[in-house]
């Protein structure tokens, strides 16, 4: 685990009156606002994005591909065309020509620091890439070795790892490449991505043993053959562990972000453990997005779910259960889910997350270590953690700069007394308002949205 910066900011978790029963509008995908700003900016027309997520890591992203000359301006969506019912914002992207020289700021963004390499690769000049210490220590090798191999010119001193410089060459020649990212899947997405922009697309083969959070590189497939591209995928009947592009030009769309439903995870888990209900609209009837399997694992823990024109609707019943459950698809899930498993009435295991040790922080080692701080009996497997539940207590909870960290513990502080969450502000990752939403969500009476049954 990386240490943690010293942080004074403590926030005193509020803890649940009674069984929570409000309706939480959330935020718009990271994955999916980082993904079509990319392929917007890759476009040959303009596009637009609506209802994105404005965080920190969705901010990051967009200044790094206007440092790269595309023009990306916010507009109020009632102002762009939409419907008068569309609240919310709207992004307008024009592509560009991309050039250098530009700097990237990629701070502590995985989809920052992976997808945009191969794009810079594409622009007429130089361009720097750093971020966060933690940065330099993420895994980037699968893109920086892949890019070499597909004609790119990168300068990383040695390292396999930020930062580096990409020595665009306004084009690159593509072709087939062999990747092993059984350390990120953001490898095979940062490549598919740009790929239809690459002289002869793409065809990529992942080599390594495991292929972890398959859903994102499905909504990537999905979202490049929306924007036109022509993509062979292993789940089409294609060849296993092997993607291929053509090259095309991407159309300008116009998309709807859909919410956030990792970042749900919290929301429902309040549910879950305060035996009350809570509604996300616009919950999505089918999507790629990861989050979507928190209907199935929580239903599993001990609640239930409706998903209807409303909403998903997810009802906890007061009793908690443990599980045995393979995160290897859905790893972004664990924190919250590693909290409701503290709170439960019986042994949980955690698999398949190796490689959450490479995310934010070294996310098994600060989960064993900090519910084990709140009194928490958590062990830390080869591949996730075993936790059995005792009776917590409260203190400080230490956040490691990771938003999914600060969420877990909230989670935990409604049941437990005295829960104190350092640098609640790091969840403007992907959640910039969470303390409001938290504590809207714990005001609310069920009255918010009409025509619910009480
Ligand atoms: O492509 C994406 O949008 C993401 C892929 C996953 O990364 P890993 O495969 O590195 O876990 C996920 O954990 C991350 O939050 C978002
Ligand atoms: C792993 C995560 O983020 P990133 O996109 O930085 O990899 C996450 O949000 O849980």
């Amino acid at each position: 685990m990386t240490e943690n910066p010293a942080h004074t900011d403590l926030w005193p978790a509020p803890t649940a009156s009674g069984a929570v029963d409000a309706v939480v509008t959330v935020p718009g995908s990271k994955s999916v606002t980082n993904r079509g700003l990319v392929l917007a900016a890759l476009a040959s027309e303009p596009g637009w994005l609506r209802r994105p997520l404005r965080s920190r890591d969705t901010l990051l992203m967009a200044d790094a591909l206007r440092a790269m000359g595309v023009g990306i301006e916010a507009l109020p969506n009632s102002a762009s065309g939409a419907a008068a019912s569309t609240g919310g914002e709207a992004w307008r992207v024009i592509p560009a020509g991309l050039y250098g020289p530009a700097r990237v700021d990629v701070g502590n963004a995985g989809t920052v620091m992976r997808f945009l390499p191969p794009v810079a690769a594409l622009a007429d000049g130089p361009v720097r890439f750093d971020g966060d210490p933690r940065s330099h220590e993420r895994p980037l090798h699968g893109v920086i070795d892949a890019l070499r191999a597909l004609g790119a010119r990168i300068d990383d001193e040695g390292r396999g790892a930020l930062p580096l410089t990409v020595h665009g060459g306004g084009s690159l020649t593509g072709g087939r490449v062999e990747v092993d990212a059984s350390s990120s899947s953001q490898f095979v997405s940062a490549l598919l991505l740009s790929s239809p922009r690459f002289n002869q697309g793409v065809e990529l083969r992942h080599t390594g043993a495991t292929l972890p959070s398959l859903p994102h590189i499905r909504m990537t497939v999905d979202m490049l053959r929306m924007a036109g591209a022509k993509v062979d995928s292993p789940e089409g009947g294609g060849e296993p562990n092997v993607w291929r592009v053509a090259p095309s030009a991407l159309l300008g769309r116009d998309l709807t972000v859909e919410p956030d439903l990792s970042n749900a995870a919290p929301f429902l888990a309040a549910a879950l453990v305060t035996g009350g209900r809570v509604t996300v609209p616009d919950w999505p009837e089918r999507t790629t997005q990861p989050g979507d399997a928190l209907r199935e694992i929580f239903t599993r823990m001990g609640g239930t779910y409706a998903l209807d024109e409303r909403g998903l609707t997810f009802t906890g019943t007061g009793r908690v259960h443990g599980i045995d459950a393979d995160l290897h698809e859905v790893g972004e899930l664990t924190p919250v889910i590693a909290a409701v498993a503290a709170l439960a009435d019986s042994e949980s295991e955690l698999r398949g997350i190796a490689h959450l040790r490479l995310h934010e922080t070294d996310r098994l080692a600060a989960l064993a270590k900090e519910l084990g701080e709140l009194g928490g009996d958590v062990t830390e497997t080869a591949d996730g953690l075993r936790i059995r539940p005792r009776p917590l207590h409260g203190g400080v909870f230490h956040t490691y700069e990771d938003h999914r960290l600060a969420t877990a513990a909230a989670v935990l502080g409604l049941i437990v007394d005295g829960v104190e969450v350092e640098n609640v502000a790091t969840t403007a990752k992907t959640l910039p308002d969470f303390p409001e939403l938290w504590t809207g969500m714990l005001a609310a009476r069920g009255d918010a949205l009409a025509g619910r049954e009480a």
